[in-house]
């Protein structure tokens, strides 16, 4: 099968690593290989370390880039980018020179009507990214409390409904499990008042994307492992971050900016220049959006946001 996925910000997020053709690289989400793909171009001598958690994406990578994989030039890892310390170091690698993160999923997991991301196809509710997860959709939505869903609805879907949401699960679960994508697409639906579930695009939007950011604690891995990355890069070693929607961009946000403040001066004692300096600058002051052309070709382009660090 094709492994369908236009890669985002391909250029500009390669561009912000500023690639040494001799350099140690990461590319914590594989996906469809674009950025690895852009990354190993321009290598000599240099090696590459790319991440996924999915299956379909390594397989699929693992052929793509065989000779590369042979060369030495690319090492595949099958594991979660929370892991990024500790999986490097299985490889002896203790410092790195660039990392890009294209966060979320892919067209083709999305597209797949079989890992139940997706409102728009019929599936069991899975949506895990890892397939030997044991934690799925279906577990979160049958199993966890009524604060729990509210929380997550709310939190991480930024939902307007969150608790009529989390009720009328409740109500539906205790007579018979909720196993399908469309069974909860019906739920809520039927839970979102009828003026408000004709506005602001599909009504099961917010809530599918916060039970797959629950699923997957998206949050959470990518907060540890961008507190990992700032501390792998290398001296002028460089982050380059691609987020979809607005928690994750202000979770890279709030992360790059306190890496780049100065530390708070202690009042009245003298300093020596260059004391009190950050140790990280930002790459980017404003985040880098995708040209119109991009967006026009390509609709996951539209939420896209680039956001870049250094390390002095
Ligand atoms: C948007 S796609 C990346 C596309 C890729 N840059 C390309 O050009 O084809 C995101 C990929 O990252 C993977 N991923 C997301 N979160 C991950 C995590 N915490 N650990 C490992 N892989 C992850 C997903 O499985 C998916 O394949």
């Amino acid at each position: 099968m094709p492994f369908e996925h236009v890669t985002v910000l391909l250029h500009e997020a390669i561009a912000l690593l500023d690639i040494k053709p001799e350099g140690t690289y990461v590319d914590a989400t594989l996906g469809g290989g674009g950025h690895t793909g852009e990354i190993l171009k321009q290598l000599t001598t240099g090696t590459l370390y790319s991440f996924d958690q999915d299956d379909t994406a390594i397989q699929y990578n693992a052929e793509q880039y065989a000779d590369e994989i042979a060369a030495g030039k690319l090492v595949i890892i099958h594991k979660n980018f929370r892991t990024l310390t500790s999986a490097l170091a299985d490889y002896g690698v203790t410092a790195v020179d660039g990392i890009v993160y294209d966060l979320g999923v892919s067209s083709v997991q999305f597209d797949d009507g079989q890992r139940g991301f997706s409102y728009k196809y019929d599936a069991e509710l899975d949506m895990r990214m890892d397939q030997r997860q044991a934690l799925t959709a279906k577990t979160i939505v049958n199993e966890w409390p009524f604060n729990e869903l509210m929380r997550v609805l709310s939190r991480y879907g930024e939902d307007r409904f969150p608790k009529q949401i989390a009720r009328k699960i409740e109500q539906h679960r205790e007579n018979a499990p909720i196993n399908t994508t469309f069974e909860l697409v019906d739920i809520i639906k039927e839970a979102i008042p009828a003026p408000a579930r004709r506005k602001g695009g599909h009504p099961a939007k917010r809530s599918f994307q916060a039970f797959r950011i629950a699923v997957n604690d998206e949050l959470g891995a990518l907060e540890d492992s961008l507190t990992q990355a700032l501390e792998l890069l290398a001296t002028d070693g460089k982050i380059s971050v691609i987020t979809f929607q607005s928690l994750e961009d202000r979770l890279v946000k709030q992360m790059f900016r306190e890496k780049s403040s100065a530390p708070e001066l202690p009042a009245g004692l003298p300093v020596l220049p260059g004391q009190f300096e950050a140790d990280y600058e930002l790459l980017t002051r404003k985040p880098i959006s995708p040209s119109t052309e991009e967006m026009a070709i390509n609709h996951r382009a539209e939420s896209a946001k680039l956001r870049g660090i250094r390390r002095k």
